[in-house]
């Protein structure tokens, strides 16, 4: 039964893949203050940086490992000592060692081939556990890898001491009945611990992300707001969301905490948050169309999956081009108001000319000018 599964453990990576998303550069405070706001929102891991790229990256992410009580906080490092003893800078005690999987980027990459990656992996894991560091590994590539490899690559990191495998579909080419199958194949071959990690180049991140998990993944990798290289990541408020709310599974997510969370990260990345961004965006509890409206206020489940209040949200009826009469007697009642039939149409004919002429919601005010006065309560609801 779903309710007795434990809950998925949300490793979020804003603060590494986000950061890679083109043009993104954090600073200090910000990777703090959104360190401090993921923990705060309930995530249970942060991959927070990447040491390798120097002394300024080690001092933030010192930083932030000072700065977190609660939430773990992982540095990401390529598959060499180098980059672990970088790692050590920091005083984090858990490290992600990645490395690729697929025969093209091993061969591009290391000019190798298999077996030099097992020895890689042998070799770093066991340097990084002898360091006393907590250690999981990343299979960069791992959808286009050999499907024997992969699961030979698991069971070598089962045996070298590392708790954790997360598949990365590092170019977003999975669809979530591929990232199924795969999973339930390498649980079969492994009881380490299994994370997914899914890039959206064909919208399918945050599927692909449910769909490892239904496949046995026990470990969600993603980003607020989906911020990412290229297309992104699985977005951390729809995979929360999804998760807790259709899925049947629970998260430690703070739900009503994820709008909070992505204007900071949006803000601080200087990518405004698209209205309809789904969960998150200023339009997603927001009704025009007057069917839907009509519902809505005789029942709000009849055109909300999702309640607002869930999310922290409210629900905001909008005037517009697509108004119904009861959205309009609606709002003017909210106001004082009563009209009879009549009067209303002719009202909503004036709604939607105005937003016709104008592309835009209609106010409260200029609907109280339609009706042709002004209301004692207009001010406060304005
Ligand atoms: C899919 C992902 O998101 S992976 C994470 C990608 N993120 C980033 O690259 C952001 C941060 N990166 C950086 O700051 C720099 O690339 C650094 C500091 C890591 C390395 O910089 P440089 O030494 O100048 O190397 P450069 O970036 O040109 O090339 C990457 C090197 O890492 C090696 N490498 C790539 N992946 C791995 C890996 N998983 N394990 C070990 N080595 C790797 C490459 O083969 C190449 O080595 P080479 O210089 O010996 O040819
Ligand atoms: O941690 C890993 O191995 C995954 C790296 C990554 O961001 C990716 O492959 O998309």
């Amino acid at each position: 039964m779903a309710h007795l599964l434990p809950p998925v453990i949300i490793n979020d990576s804003t603060l590494r893949d986000g950061e890679q998303a083109p043009g993104v550069a954090f600073t200090d405070q910000e990777k703090v203050a959104i360190a401090l706001a993921l923990e705060d929102a309930g995530v249970d891991e942060i991959e927070a940086g990447i040491p390798a790229m120097g002394a300024q990256e080690i001092a933030t992410l010192t930083q932030i490992r000072e700065a977190v009580t609660r939430a773990d906080v992982i540095a990401w490092c390529r598959m060499r000592r180098s980059d672990v003893d970088a790692a050590l800078l920091t005083g984090v005690r858990r490290v992600h060692l990645s490395m690729p999987v697929s025969d093209r980027q091993i061969r591009a990459k290391f000019g190798t081939g298999r077996l030099d990656v097992l020895a890689r992996l042998a070799d770093t894991v066991g340097y990084a556990l002898d360091k006393g560091l907590k250690v999981s590994v990343g299979g960069e590539d791992s959808s286009r890898a050999d499907r024997d490899f992969l699961c030979r690559v698991v069971v070598a990191i089962e045996e070298s001491g590392a708790h954790r495998f997360r598949f990365a579909d590092t170019l977003g080419v999975l669809d979530p009945f591929m990232t199924r199958d795969i999973f339930a194949r390498l649980c079969a071959e492994t009881d380490i611990e299994l994370e997914f990690h899914g890039h959206d180049d064909l919208g399918l991140a945050t599927a692909n992300t449910l769909a490892a998990i239904r496949g046995g993944a026990t470990h969600a990798s993603v980003c607020v707001l989906g911020l990412g290289e290229r297309a992104g990541n699985a977005a951390l408020e729809e995979v929360a969301t999804a998760l807790s709310e259709m899925q049947g599974r629970t998260t430690h997510v703070a739900l009503a905490k994820l709008t909070g969370l992505a204007e900071l990260v949006a803000g601080a990345a200087m990518r405004p948050i698209p209205e309809d961004k789904s969960i998150v965006g200023g339009s997603v509890f927001a009704h025009e169309s007057g069917i839907h409206v009509s519902g809505l206020l005789r029942d709000s489940a009849t055109y909300e999956a999702l309640r607002p209040e869930t999310l922290g949200r409210e629900r905001k009826i909008v005037l517009g081009k697509h108004s119904g009469s009861a959205a309009v007697r609606s709002m003017l009642r909210s106001v004082g108001f009563e009209a009879d039939h009549a009067r209303i149409n002719a009202i909503l004919a004036q709604v939607r000319a105005r937003a016709s002429e104008t592309k835009r919601a209609v106010s409260l005010a200029e609907l109280i000018d339609f009706h042709g006065g002004s209301a004692p309560l207009a001010a406060a609801a304005e």
